[in-house]
């Protein structure tokens, strides 16, 4: 039986905690600037942006949440932070905050938009640095040199990080959905194919193959062998049909999904596949072996779930071992 589970990406929960976070810090930021500061209208701004964050985080929470809504929450944060370094006491020097922005655009955008609005926001918060901070307060070439070069530090941590984050996921992604030992796609591999298949309610039919007496062979001469002879055995399967067709269940289970072929020349390619491997010569060292599988073959019914086709498809598998092994049921 196989089960479907459905995971939140980093990507997603980075996300909807960062709304989290603004909408916390943007709460407790208000009352200072309307009673402390009194700049009340840099406080109500924040009161709105708090309100949308938290409606950000309600949206992701129940899974509504829509990426426009993240490009509005990082511009009107974005606009906030320029609109206090611009208005409020530059004394405070809240243009520091700017330098947050790296972190908010990779975190909610990824690499590539981050890297060009990260860029982007560089730009103003020069200019405030430069046309509005009183001269004799700060050197102004100076302030300007290190706020870019903070900028450029953090903004070069959040790419290399998402970089390495991108390669993990893909590299994680590879592995999760492939077969350390045959190469071939898993088990999970097969679950999302057959997701594919029912959104577009088409009928496929799954050929299911087993190795008889497998267990055998890693008796009489090993694992390593047992490892050998699956491999031979996937590169078979994959020889005859799509490569991409053929998966690996677990043990000495394949499973081949064959969609674009009527019922007829699935079990035509079930025989062919039989008949390959029982002539084939599994041959390592001096090791001369000849083996035989059992199939097991089942259509999807219209509209029907695939699951289904893959238990009707073991059972056909079942009752060819009882009848003997090296065989097709259909
Ligand atoms: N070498 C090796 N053996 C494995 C692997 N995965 C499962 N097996 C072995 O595959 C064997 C499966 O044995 P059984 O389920 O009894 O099946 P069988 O001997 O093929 O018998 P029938 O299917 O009834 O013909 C067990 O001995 C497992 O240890 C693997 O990755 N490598």
């Amino acid at each position: 039986m196989i089960f479907t589970k459905k995971t939140t990406s980093l990507r997603l929960s980075l996300q909807k905690t960062l709304s989290l976070l603004l909408g916390i810090l943007m709460v407790l930021y208000s009352p200072i600037n309307i009673f402390y500061l009194n700049t009340p209208i840099i406080g109500f701004i924040e009161i709105g942006i708090s309100l949308y964050s938290f409606y950000c985080f309600w949206a992701a929470t129940s899974g509504r949440v829509k990426t426009i809504q993240y490009y509005t929450l990082a511009g009107l944060t974005t606009f906030l932070i320029y609109f206090a370094a611009y208005h409020a006491d530059i004394r405070g020097f809240s243009i520091l905050w700017g330098l947050t922005l790296p972190i908010i655009y990779y975190i909610m955008f990824g690499s590539k938009q981050g890297f060009y609005f990260t860029l982007l926001a560089l730009f103003p918060s020069l200019y405030v640095i430069f046309y509005h901070l009183p001269s004799d307060f700060f050197i102004s070439y100076r302030a300007m040199t290190n706020y870019s070069l903070a900028h450029f530090f953090i903004w070069s941590l959040c790419h290399l990080y998402e970089k390495q984050h991108y390669q993990d996921k893909n590299q994680l992604h590879k592995m999760a959905l492939n077969d350390a030992l045959t190469g071939l796609k898993n088990r999970h591999a097969l679950e999302k194919c057959f997701d594919k298949l029912e959104q577009h309610s088409a009928q496929a039919n799954v050929l299911l193959v087993d190795i008889d007496f497998f267990k055998r062979v890693n008796d009489q001469f090993g694992h390593g062998i047992g490892d050998y002879v699956l491999v031979e055995v996937a590169e078979c399967l994959q020889n005859h049909v799509d490569r991409n067709a053929v998966y690996r269940l677990g043990g000495e289970e394949f499973v081949i999904v064959l969609d674009k072929q009527s019922y007829q020349e699935a079990q035509h390619k079930a025989e062919e596949i039989r008949h390959a491997i029982e002539h084939y010569i599994f041959h390592n060292h001096d090791l001369r072996l000849r083996l035989t599988v059992s199939i097991g073959v089942a259509c999807s019914s219209p509209g029907g779930r695939m699951n289904d086709a893959l238990r009707l498809a073991d059972t056909k598998l079942y009752q060819a071992k009882n009848a003997g092994r090296n065989a097709v049921y259909v």
